[in-house]
């Protein structure tokens, strides 16, 4: 530990020299909104001048100059659609994409049974269920981007260790969206760093791409069952002539493949460690839900879905969505200029005291029959802007696509993790920790460890 006089007063890295010189380079004007009514009416109802993000939010957009676009990235317009509504209507398609991916999750599900089974009889029976969690969540995500037989456990251990090291170099380009020139000298090490982690992608997932399409032509079997088929079989316009159609190239399906395991792993992972910190420090809570799932024999449980909802009003993993204003526009009543960012604050807007009773607490409660979320939908409508109360997936038509994948997901895991264990606080440790740490997504600032018991009836009926 350094004592404050052992600590030097000025840090001489660039961004403070330049500071000091006036010169503020990742400044981008910006516009805060905290109410959900003002939210609603220009993410939802104005969508026409709130479908835009700032440029170089993805890596992808990032290292390539502005050639290649992912969904994230991509600005409104025909390959925007192209590329969510494959998205959409294929890989995520609500019967069909959604079905897809059950013999996966119950593999992931009965391999993460197994793991934190086996850490809770060992040791101290401590687990550290962030790593727990991660690896599960990864395996599921790679299986159903990349279908059956063509990944093996060392690539995904290797994908998974390259996609942290990429979302732990990215947002130093984030910041600087608009200077990135600026910002590749000034950090060039870690300009090297972020291409290297890239190139390393490349070498993983070009290769397993080209194994499915073999597989598919050698089999002749040519149905999508991964992101991956569909994303070869895309057609997205061509540049300069919209009437013409063209293929994804390399570059690209390498940034979407990414995109996909970035994002559907951080925020479902994020997710899960914050529910099951609370809780631990509810025990009350933890049985209630455990007795209601295993009275709901399999069938829809309203005491689960209460709370995730809690649990993505309190602790939503993406604090906040962004647009860029192309033209000038009020929001609310404050003028806003062109070239301005509008920040919404969507966890503000599921905090606020105006609308919610302690909204501090996590109470499922408030989601069951009769309380003061009860009803609440996660899209929002453009006649609905004076009821909204949360929107942790965004809104308009930039609102998460993945909200249905990640929604059976989230309940899935935690119906089994509250069935086949409990979870305690750990022995002799403090409480569990409640601080956020604002990165990629918002996580648990120290990581959640639990002192966690098998319930072996559960655990016979798993095996
Ligand atoms: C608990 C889980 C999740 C939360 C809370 C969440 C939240 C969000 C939010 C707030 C946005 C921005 C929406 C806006 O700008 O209005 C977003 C966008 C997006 N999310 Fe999610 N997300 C989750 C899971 C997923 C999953 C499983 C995927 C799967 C790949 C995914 C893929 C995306 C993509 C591609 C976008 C960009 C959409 C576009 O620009 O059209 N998300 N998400």
């Amino acid at each position: 530990k350094k004592w404050p006089w052992q600590k030097p007063v000025i840090t001489w890295d660039w961004e403070s020299v330049l500071r000091f010189l006036g010169i503020r380079l990742g400044d981008i004007p910006t516009t805060v909104v905290r109410d959900g009514a003002v939210t609603v009416d220009a993410l939802v109802r104005r969508a026409d001048a709130f479908s835009d993000r700032p440029a170089g939010g993805g890596a992808t957009t990032i290292i390539s100059g502005g050639r290649l676009q992912i969904i994230t990235t991509v600005p409104h317009g025909p390959h925007w659609v192209a590329l969510r509504r494959n998205l959409t209507s294929e890989a995520f398609h609500p019967v069909r994409g959604l079905a897809r991916a059950t013999p996966h999750r119950e593999r992931a599900l009965a391999g993460l049974v197994a793991d934190v089974a086996s850490r809770s009889c060992s040791g101290d029976g401590v687990v550290p269920v962030r790593d727990c969690l991660y690896a599960a969540l990864f395996k599921l995500n790679v299986a159903t981007c990349f279908g059956d037989g063509v990944v093996d456990c060392e690539q995904v251990e290797a994908m998974r260790v390259a996609q942290r090291e990429f979302l732990h170099i990215l947002p130093t380009f984030r910041v600087f969206a608009t200077f990135q020139k600026v910002a590749k000298l000034l950090y060039w090490d870690r300009w090297k760093q972020l291409v290297h982690s890239r190139r390393k992608q490349e070498e993983m997932y070009l290769p397993l791409i080209r194994a499915r399409q073999e597989q598919r032509r050698r089999t002749g079997d040519t149905t999508a069952t991964s992101y991956v088929d569909t994303l070869l079989d895309l057609e997205v316009p061509a540049e300069g002539d919209p009437h013409q159609k063209r293929n994804l190239n390399d570059g690209e399906m390498v940034g979407l493949v990414s995109e996909y395991l970035g994002a559907s792993t951080g925020t479902v992972l994020a997710l899960l460690e914050w529910t099951l910190a609370n809780l631990v420090l509810q025990p009350g809570v933890q049985t209630r839900l455990r007795r209601e799932v295993e009275a709901a024999g399999g069938e829809a449980c309203a005491y689960l879905r209460a709370v995730v909802m809690e649990a993505l009003r309190r602790h939503p993993p993406v604090p906040a969505v962004q647009r860029h204003m192309s033209s000038d526009v009020v929001v609310g009543t404050t003028p806003v200029d062109r070239g301005t960012l509008v920040n919404f604050s969507l966890e503000d807007i599921g905090r606020d005291s105006k609308i919610w009773t302690s909204p501090e607490d996590f109470i499922p409660d408030r989601f069951m029959p009769g309380g003061e979320g009860a009803g609440v939908r996660l899209t929002v409508g453009s006649k609905e802007a004076t009821k909204v109360k949360m929107m942790p997936f965004g809104a308009g038509r930039r609102i998460c696509p993945g909200m249905g994948y990640a929604m059976v997901n989230l309940e899935y895991f935690l119906a089994k993790l509250v069935t086949a264990f409990e979870w305690h606080p750990v022995k002799g440790e403090e409480e569990v920790d409640l601080t956020a740490e604002h990165g990629f997504f918002t996580t648990m600032l120290n990581p959640l460890r639990a002192q966690v018991v098998p319930r072996t009836t559960s655990l016979q009926t798993t095996a």
